[in-house]
């Protein structure tokens, strides 16, 4: 990373009382220098400068860390993680976090897998699959204290794929754009179909840029259901109490 980059990744990370140590930023400038060498041969994101790779990937996804619903020893799964966002930075920020990096693309968990290899994150072991697959595997429902989740689905959707994860007592965690109030009150009823409650639906504003943002919280309070998470495909397709868009 340039001297410029590294200073707006502090100046981002300091907007959320948070002052990376020096191999911190050691480690974000690694990430940064794999992500646009693979993305170069393998299409991983769109975003493709410093500047947006700093904001909107790793600024954005500490913002998961609002709240302090990931303070702790904590196992934590990261439904469809892509390159790694959030997992990587919250692995970078957080090493006390045992992380499960999921995503259906295999191309996307190798690029996950070696970078967590070359930024010496031994507590991140990334998966190939689908939340619906591990949702319905004894070795992974009911297992994780916490599932994050940015930029995947509607509530309705990532609360069905979530919560059969989480043990009783744990919590989604969803980095989201600005959200209506109907998606909210779909979501809560989701919510409740599948075991939990919002606890939170937080208003924020992404550091330095001011985008829209919102963090919402899901607890799990009672067991999952046994017919949820539904099938491959079918959360998405038809998600419950909402209208695909
Ligand atoms: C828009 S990308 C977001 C990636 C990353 N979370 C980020 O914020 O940059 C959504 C990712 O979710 C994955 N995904 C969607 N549904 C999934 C499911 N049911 N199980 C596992 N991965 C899923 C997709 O393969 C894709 O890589």
């Amino acid at each position: 990373m340039t001297p410029e980059g590294e200073q707006l990744l502090r100046d981002g990370l300091g907007a959320l009382s948070i002052v990376p140590g020096e191999h911190q930023v050691q480690q974000f400038g690694q990430l940064h220098s794999l992500l646009v060498e693979r993305n170069a041969h393998v299409n991983l994101t769109a975003l493709k400068t410093e500047r947006d790779i700093v904001l909107k990937h790793f600024i954005d996804s500490a913002c998961c860390l609002r709240g302090a619903h990931l303070d702790g020893d904590l196992t934590v799964i990261d439904v469809g993680t892509g390159a790694g966002f959030p997992a990587l930075p919250l692995a970078v920020l957080r090493p006390a976090l045992q992380l499960t990096p999921l995503d259906s693309i295999r191309k996307k968990i190798d690029f996950v897998r070696d970078a967590a290899t070359q930024l010496a994150l031994p507590q991140v072991q990334p998966v190939v699959g689908r939340a619906e697959t591990l949702g319905r595997d004894p070795n992974n429902r009911g297992r994780y204290d916490r599932v994050v989740v940015r930029a995947v689905a509607a509530l309705p959707v990532l609360v069905e794929l979530a919560l059969p994860l989480l043990r009783s007592g744990g919590r989604l965690v969803a980095q989201k754009g600005a959200i209506g109030e109907e998606e909210l009150a779909a979501g809560r009823r989701a919510a409740a179909e599948v075991g939990g409650e919002i606890i939170a639906a937080e208003p924020f504003e992404l550091p330095l840029l001011g985008d829209a943002r919102s963090l919402i919280v899901v607890e799990k309070t009672r067991p999952t259901p046994r017919t949820y998470p539904r099938r491959e495909g079918v959360p998405a397709r038809q998600p419950l109490f909402w209208t695909a868009k």
